[in-house]
């Protein structure tokens, strides 16, 4: 196909280029099959996942022979009949892996983000920023997106903004992917609420949803469902606070996050993301029922866990539809991008929303009109130095490492020195004698100035201790 509209001299740089795809889910797919029909001739794309019957209605490099299969093989195989001559290289694995170093992003002359969740695309940020190479990096949630180019030295990068944590999750997180606990709590959320539960608003909201975008679930079938079991039995109302109830909710939310590799919560920890999270606060309203209860608590961990399966998007309130026609926009809106930055019109690279109402112009896709400015107290792409604000005598070394350096900050194998002495090691194992003390017992005072270092990410920070 002759693309007229693309001068000879961009076709080249489109046929010489070679690009990363990170992920291949809706956006992914459709970002490869666009990436072919542009001209690209090699690719490589690198997702984690297998794929599900869910991914189906919307990713269109699969099929239902495919379920099961890793998702980056199986597009490849998708992209190379849409023209067997282009060159294709697959990786089913984690990008986060140590084996995609800073080494690995140099060889390429454009990252394209296609992923679903913060720590990846943290991640991929910064091993962009080392690498010198530009990465346009997106999203979306529901009937919104967002395709933004980031460019060492003249864009903001993709942590110049706080994020928020999410309070809600891609359906994928909760059904197929949990990477955090709270993920697995609010899926223990929603057996709990398919298997004991009655109508929740939550659930008449996703039918609504559902009705219209054709998404995942199903939810008016559970609603009437729902609605037949009330009318049914003896019900009584949820509370956080009856033993029972969080017994169960605590024990099938520690047996999943043990399924995927997640470190377990007790129950008292839990308990509070009920009490802290004015979402999950929501679940008191709902109603269980006992007979029910005693019914499940007889059957072993494989039968709940077919059972409400297929029921865990259709139920869940705070789950973000997927809907393909953002994704096939987005991509598109990404190619564009890739094409300007290969054709070095950086500054037509401003970020771009796809927004679900119309703007004043009648348009769905608004551009900013300026690049947003550098944060200039970024701790990723400005400043080096950051203070933790914490109480050293409770933050132990094993908290510090998980919940600030790997949770709030995103590294993946922090080393930090405390003077010249390196009290959490990048090797595994060295340090870990000492992972239980608190920051006090190592030696730690209120000023004291941690050097963290991440080899991975060629990541380099100071973090000073504000003791409170
Ligand atoms: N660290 C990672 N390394 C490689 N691939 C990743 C990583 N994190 C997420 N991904 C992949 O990014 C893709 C994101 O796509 P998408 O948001 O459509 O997810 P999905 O699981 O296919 O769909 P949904 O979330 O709607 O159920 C997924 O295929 C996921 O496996
Ligand atoms: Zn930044």
């Amino acid at each position: 196909m002759a693309l007229t509209c693309i001068s000879s001299d961009l076709r080249g740089k489109i046929k010489s280029s070679k690009v990363l795809v990170v992920g291949a889910g809706g956006i992914g797919c459709e970002l490869l099959k666009n990436l072919v029909f542009t001209g690209f001739e090699d690719i490589e794309v690198i997702d984690l996942d297998t794929i599900d019957v869910s991914n189906l209605n919307r990713q269109f490099l699969f099929q239902r022979q495919h379920v099961g299969r890793p998702k980056a093989k199986v597009a490849e195989e998708s992209c190379l009949k849409f023209n067997p001559n282009v060159k294709i290289k697959s990786h089913c694995a984690n990008i986060m892996n140590k084996d995609y170093g800073i080494s690995y992003f140099s060889q390429f002359n454009l990252v394209l983000n296609a992923l679903d969740n913060r720590a990846a695309r943290a991640h991929v940020n910064r091993m962009c920023l080392g690498a010198n190479v530009p990465l346009i990096d997106s999203g979306t949630s529901g009937y919104k997106g967002q395709v933004e180019l980031i460019y060492r030295g003249l864009t903001l990068c993709y942590e110049c903004t706080p994020k928020e944590a999410p309070k809600t999750f891609p359906a994928c997180t909760i059904r197929t992917t949990p990477t955090e606990h709270i993920h697995c709590i609010i899926w223990s959320k929603y057996l709990f609420t398919s298997l004991f539960g009655g109508v929740s608003e939550d659930e008449e909201d996703v039918a609504t949803v559902s009705a219209e975008n054709g998404g995942d679930g199903d939810g008016s079938g559970d609603k009437s469902n729902a609605e037949e079991k009330l009318a049914e039995g003896e019900n009584l109302v949820w509370d956080k606070d009856d033993e029972p109830a969080m017994n169960f909710v605590a024990a099938t939310a520690n047996i999943r996050a043990h399924v995927y590799g997640i470190p377990l919560k007790s129950k008292f920890e839990i308990k509070g993301e009920f009490e802290s999270d004015p979402f999950l606060g929501r679940f008191n309203k709902y109603v269980l029922r006992f007979q029910f209860f005693d019914f499940f608590l007889q059957k072993d961990f494989p039968f709940f866990h077919r059972l409400t399966f297929s029921n865990v998007s259709a139920m869940a309130g705070n789950i973000i539809p997927a809907i393909a026609t953002s994704n096939a926009c987005i991509a598109g809106l990404i190619v564009l991008f890739a094409l300007k930055v290969l054709d070095g019109k950086l500054e037509q690279c401003k970020t771009v929303y796809l927004q679900q109402e119309l703007n004043s112009r009648g348009a769905l896709i608004t551009p900013e009109t300026v690049f947003t400015p550098r944060n200039p107290n970024c701790f990723v792409c400005s400043s080096q130095s950051i203070n933790l604000v914490t109480d050293i005598s409770k933050l132990t070394i094993r908290d510090l490492e998980k919940s600030v350096l790997k949770g709030r900050l995103s590294m993946v194998e922090p080393e930090v020195m405390l003077d010249q002495r390196i009290i959490i090691s990048s090797e595994e194992g060295e340090t870990d004698g000492i992972s239980n003390q608190s920051l006090q017992d190592v030696g730690v005072i209120s000023g004291s100035l941690l050097k963290v270092e991440d080899f991975v990410q060629n990541y380099e920070i100071k973090i000073v201790i504000v003791h409170k």
